[in-house]
């Protein structure tokens, strides 16, 4: 690793609360627990039965669900201490493919918790062995694409991505987990 590493960060999942946010809306509209198993898949819904889907769908592609998602613990001090640092940290996202609220909404989540100057870190692709950089961080433990990725994944510690123990785990909390980057 160079010195001071191009650093890519994954959003949902990173730094906004995909599931959380989920989890938020049942409350608020169906006034019970949404009906989540444990969590072991990375996609929601493979830990909800099927009958819940399409109400699941109707959650995450409403006008701001990706706006209002809470943030992750420690993420935003995280990514102000990284830049601090010197590194050049961008942020790598995807948009659901019923992109019509998410695309949008993902940048006024940036632009609300880190500042309207990240706003030009943001690299969205539906596509992440494109990007270049030396390290992602993300939570998706299977990360696929079109070319052979030029980053190291970090994997961004989740319940559903517990079960991989083939990469450094990172917590925003647990700083001992991020230290290397800013030696
Ligand atoms: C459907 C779904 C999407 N997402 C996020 C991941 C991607 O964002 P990101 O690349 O910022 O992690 C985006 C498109 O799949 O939505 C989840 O985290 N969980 C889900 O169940
Ligand atoms: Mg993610």
């Amino acid at each position: 690793m160079p010195s001071k590493p191009l650093l890519l960060i994954d959003q949902d999942g990173v730094l906004a609360d995909f599931d959380q946010g989920v989890r938020l809306a049942w409350r608020a509209q169906y006034h019970s627990e949404a009906p989540i198993g444990p969590r072991q898949h990375f996609y929601l819904r493979d830990d909800m039965a099927p009958q819940y889907h399409p109400q699941l769908h109707d959650i995450y592609t409403r006008p701001g669900f990706f706006a209002t998602l809470p943030p992750i613990a420690g993420a935003v001090e995280a990514l102000h201490t990284l830049l601090a640092h010197g590194l050049d940290v961008h942020i790598c996202t995807a948009p659901i493919s019923n992109y019509q609220n998410c695309v949008a909404e993902k940048f006024m989540w940036v632009e609300q918790h880190l500042g309207h100057e990240w706003v030009s870190r943001i690299i969205l692709t539906k596509d992440k062995t494109w990007v270049r950089g030396d390290i992602l961080i993300d939570d998706k433990p299977q990360i696929s694409g079109s070319l052979t990725p030029l980053w190291t994944q970090w994997l961004y510690d989740a319940p559903y991505n517990r079960q991989y123990h083939d990469r450094r785990r990172v917590c925003w909390q647990d700083t001992a987990s991020w230290a290397d980057l800013l030696a």
